[in-house]
């Protein structure tokens, strides 16, 4: 078989509790990410998706079922980063110092560790900013960081938490388009999480749409958009309008199967509105 064809993290029939049982996180969770893959984690407030993201990261482990990455358990280590939606930069150190703290890490010596600093934040368009510190930037710079920072240990998967949920709406535009022109350059997997179902649309390659109580699997489906949307908006393309749709159709549908509309409202903010195309 193709190697390149093989899943890179798979996750079958995965269920975990917390709180000795009293919590049911999630449910019979299956679903594959491909090497080199974008795969968005979708659904509303308590669904797991942390959950599921910390389960692959090797931080915690199952109580049912297996997770393995690049066929093993999964550990946590160089192969798979984290970015938060805060960047969770370490004030003491200037930007560039934070990126030398990872690769030191890794046992790289000074010089190389300084190169591929300015290197990264070059790539993120922060190399003016290397001798500043963390307070001295604004949110979404210090995201820039934080990612460059993940990305500077070369990890073969990405895990990202929402990390432009607490960004402006401009910001978070920008953000999102750096994020897939360096997804399309370096080419690792991403593990997406979102509640943001246009975001996850517009980013990824498939999508997890979950549902709570316990975190299930709803739909997994392919977005088959044309490549690379960072040099050409797919928004407006009746197919990304549809998937969209889809979507949301399926969280009404949640809805309606009794899953509380405050709690599809708080993590949704269109449910319940008219208008099926503004946000
Ligand atoms: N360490 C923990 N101890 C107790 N309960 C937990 C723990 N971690 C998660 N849970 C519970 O498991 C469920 C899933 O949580 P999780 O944070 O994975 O969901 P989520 O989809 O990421 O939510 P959100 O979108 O609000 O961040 C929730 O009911 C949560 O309260």
């Amino acid at each position: 078989m193709d190697a390149s064809l093989s899943p890179l993290i798979s996750l079958r029939h995965v269920g975990k509790s917390f709180k000795d049982g009293e919590v049911r996180a999630i449910e019979d969770i299956s679903f594959d990410v491909r090497p080199g893959e974008f795969v968005s984690l979708v659904g509303p407030s308590g669904c797991g998706k942390t959950t599921i993201l910390r389960l692959i990261n090797g931080l915690i482990t199952p109580d049912e079922g297996e997770v393995r990455v690049m066929g093993a358990a999964p550990e946590p280590g160089p192969d798979l980063a984290m970015v938060f939606q805060s960047a969770r930069l370490m004030p003491w150190r200037t930007v560039a110092g934070n990126i030398e703290f990872a690769l030191a890490l890794r046992g790289l010596n000074r010089k190389d560790r300084q190169e591929r600093a300015l290197a990264l934040l070059g790539a993120v368009g922060l190399r003016d900013f290397a001798n500043a510190y963390p307070h001295e930037l604004s949110g979404g710079m210090q995201q820039r960081v934080g990612l460059a920072r993940a990305l500077s240990v070369e990890p073969k998967v990405l895990l990202m938490d929402e990390p432009f949920a607490a960004l402006d709406a401009m910001t978070r535009e920008v953000l999102r388009n750096e994020l897939l022109q360096m997804w399309s350059e370096r080419r690792m997997a991403i593990v997406f999480v979102t509640h943001d179902i246009e975001e996850a649309v517009l980013l990824s390659q498939r999508i997890v749409l979950l549902r709570p109580r316990p975190g299930r699997v709803d739909e997994v489906v392919d977005v088959d958009l044309p490549e690379p949307r960072w040099q050409k908006d797919p928004r407006p393309l009746p197919a990304f309008i549809e998937m969209r749709e889809h979507l949301w159709n399926r969280i009404r549908g949640m809805a309606a199967d009794g899953v509380e509309l405050e709690e599809l409202a708080g993590a949704f903010p269109r449910l319940g509105t008219p208008d099926k195309g503004a946000r």
